[in-house]
């Protein structure tokens, strides 16, 4: 096994601790999260709420009983993985393009725990990893004009609808050096209906894996 991959599943075991019996537990999406799906077996959930068909789906599989979060009410916790990660737990997300649903489901949360391996960590979000926008498909040139006007590169996902039936433009260039403001100001653009910044939203636990063990940073 990778080095990352065993971080990510230190990571994922660490978020157990946050889990209670008789919860409806928010469920994130991506790599990170498949290792604590792995695990939920092991704890007793009322049931949980999915930021994706695909966490839906292998939460089904595993029996876990998947409630719509309209029903739900607040959820206490939400467990999520990120793509990048600044020091105030702002985080970059969407790179399996599950942004809208998982940023929903953050907001309905009272706590957002975030579990990364340490190449997640950055100094300053969007260098290395460009910013996923989710647009309504006849907004989508609209949108891109917009956005290379603000002097970025959007680079559209060719192939890929998200579970709303939209598309992605990942977005390069962008001067995320203040990212609540970028993060309204991107939702200001007609045809946005989401994008990856999670910067009003941030995570309030960092769980960092790295090669010496599950690092716990607070908001
Ligand atoms: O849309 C996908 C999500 O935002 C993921 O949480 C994020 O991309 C991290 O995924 P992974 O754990 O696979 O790196």
């Amino acid at each position: 096994m990778s080095d990352q991959q065993t971080q990510k599943k230190s990571a994922a075991k660490a978020a157990l601790q946050y889990i209670e019996d008789g919860m409806i537990l928010g469920v994130g999406t991506g790599s990170t999260v498949n290792c604590l799906i792995e695990l939920l077996p092991t704890v007793k959930l009322a049931g949980a709420v999915a930021s994706s068909q695909v966490t839906e789906d292998r939460l089904k599989a595993l029996g876990i009983d998947v409630v719509d979060l309209n029903f739900a009410g607040t959820l206490d916790v939400y467990i999520d993985g990120a793509d990048e990660v600044n020091e105030h737990l702002q985080l970059i997300k969407g790179g399996g393009g599950a942004l809208t649903r998982e940023k929903i489901v953050a907001a309905a949360s009272k706590k957002f725990i975030c579990m990364v391996d340490n190449s997640k960590r950055v100094d300053i979000l969007g260098r290395n990893f460009p910013v996923p926008i989710e647009v309504l498909p006849q907004a989508r040139s609209y949108v891109a004009r917009q956005l290379a006007e603000m002097g970025a590169e959007p680079v559209y996902r060719e192939g890929f609808v998200t579970d709303y039936g939209n598309v992605i433009l990942d977005v390069y260039d962008l001067d995320v050096s203040n990212p609540i403001a970028l993060e309204k100001e991107l939702n200001n653009i007609v045809g946005v209906v989401c994008n990856g910044i999670f910067a009003a939203n941030q995570a309030d636990v960092l769980l960092k894996a790295g090669d010496n063990g599950v690092e716990t940073i607070m908001r």
